[in-house]
């Protein structure tokens, strides 16, 4: 059976993504195209470092070259951003990635991007699931690579530069060369290593870094960053008294930064820093745009500015639908992902990375300064998150409390309204909150809370967690 979820489809190696169903939904895709007579410019795919990737993408690349829809293959393991760069600017109707982003190493899964190099929403995820049940596997007969290559139908194409230029035409690279700042990277194993280094050698940054063998169990991590699986970063920040630390994960379209005093920066502080250095000193004007499980932090910097922040379900593709509905000039999320106006339509931890790195040349503050800079001028606000791991059964009883009976606990501080948009978020009166949500790419339930005060936060989350029974 083949799902999509917040994040394309994804599914534990062997068990559901295997050869037969990844060519199930290749023959969707190429029936769909068909329908839509959007074929002749073809489809356009990538891979990352994954176990499988590269071998997924040429079996999928097998079925379209099969139904006379030709494919373009980027020659080597590649960020996801980059994939949804070519499509954005080659007009490609449809692209398709061979990743399971942050997901552990048993996972694989494939990002399917549409017009302008967005990600697939919910109303084309379900059309093709509706293409995928009327497949006759037993009918599918790709056509063998090398056969589809002398006959055109497949290529082989390495559009890194242009990707590269895009983000070295972007970013204000000379204040950058002045600096000669200390950069340590991590890419925790996957593809974003060439890109970011080519981009700060090319600013003369000094680069070191860890973690860049192909290592398709991630060396035993999660290849999502976070303060647990950074601990190394922070070391070699500390170590080489490094300007700053960054990680992306996987495929490269999160981030992950340590700051000068090897301080782990959680996503919610990076999207600040980086919409507070747009408005204040690069004197933007616009919208933000964040989840619903993402830091209010961005609506008090909206205001301040006299800007707008909104609020979305979780998943990129309402970010990047939302920036261009209001013109905004940033758009991310908790987990890591952000995007700038100007940029591509989906989130981009190259981009972000090297826009980090600009803002520490142009206000000539260290990023710990920035951040201060910020909390003086913002305040604080407390952050508890929480992943739970569930049975089916208890996941039924849990969404059934929560969603269907709307149950909710005594809680502690008064409650202003409660939203049912993605999964359950209450809203206080004093301005916190708090969002049970069932993720969408792992089989996790996702806690987030925010508080004014400090205590107060962990206090919700152990209301709701005795409520609900959670460990
Ligand atoms: O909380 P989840 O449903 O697992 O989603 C977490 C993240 O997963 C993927 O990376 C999506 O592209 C993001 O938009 C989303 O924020």
């Amino acid at each position: 059976m083949i799902k999509f979820g917040t994040g394309g489809w994804r599914a534990i190696i062997g068990e559901e993504f295997t050869k037969a169903n990844i060519q199930v939904l290749a023959k969707a895709m190429a029936d769909k195209m068909k329908a839509e007579g959007v074929c002749d410019d073809g489809i356009v795919f990538g891979y990352d470092r994954r176990f499988l990737s590269k071998e997924a993408m040429r079996w999928a690349a097998e079925v379209f070259a099969k139904e006379g829809i030709k494919a373009s293959l980027i020659n080597r393991s590649s960020p996801t951003p980059l994939i949804m760069y070519y499509c954005m600017v080659h007009g490609f109707h449809y692209g398709m990635m061979i990743t399971a982003s942050h997901n552990p190493a048993i996972y694989n899964g494939i990002k399917v991007f549409t017009y302008g190099g967005r990600d697939a929403d919910e109303l084309q995820t379900a059309d093709i699931e509706k293409y995928i049940e009327k497949v006759n596997a037993d009918e599918i007969c790709p056509m063998e690579y090398d056969a589809a290559l002398a006959a055109g139908l497949i290529e082989e194409i390495n559009p890194l530069n242009e990707y590269l230029d895009n983000i070295i035409n972007t970013v204000d690279m000379q204040a950058i060369r002045n600096r000669g700042l200390r950069v340590v990277l991590d890419p925790m194993y996957g593809v974003s290593e060439t890109s970011l280094k080519t981009i700060l050698l090319t600013a003369r940054c000094d680069v070191s870094t860890i973690h860049e063998r192909h290592d398709t169990l991630f060396g035993g991590k999660l290849p999502s960053p976070s303060a647990q699986t950074l601990r190394s970063l922070q070391n070699s920040v500390l170590d080489k008294k490094a300007d700053i630390g960054i990680a992306t994960d996987g495929d490269a379209d999160r981030i992950g930064i340590i700051d000068d005093t090897g301080k782990f920066l959680h996503p919610n502080d990076i999207l600040v820093l980086l919409y507070y250095y747009l408005l204040k000193y690069k004197c933007w004007k616009g919208p933000a745009v964040r989840n619903l499980a993402t830091t209010h932090m961005l609506d008090r910097v909206a205001e301040s500015f006299g800007e707008t922040c909104y609020e979305v379900p979780v998943g990129f593709k309402h970010i990047s639908a939302k920036m261009n509905e209001k013109d905004a000039i940033i758009g991310g999320e908790s987990s890591g992902g952000l995007t700038v106006k100007g940029h591509i339509n989906g989130k981009d931890g190259i981009y972000a990375a090297a826009l980090l790195v600009e803002m520490i040349c142009v206000t000539g503050k260290k990023l710990s300064e920035i951040a201060k800079e910020i909390e003086d001028e913002y305040g604080t606000i407390y952050l508890e998150e929480k992943d739970y791991k569930f049975s089916q059964e208890r996941k039924e009883d849990i969404y059934h409390t929560l969603m269907i009976e709307r149950q909710l606990p005594h809680l502690p501080f008064d409650v202003e309204k409660v939203s049912y948009l993605d999964g359950c978020k209450v809203y206080f009166e004093n301005g916190g909150w708090i969002i049970i949500r069932f993720s969408g790419t792992e089989p996790l339930l996702r806690i987030f809370c925010e508080m004014p005060k400090a205590g107060q936060a962990r206090l919700v989350c152990e209301v709701v967690e005795d409520f609900l029974q959670l460990q």
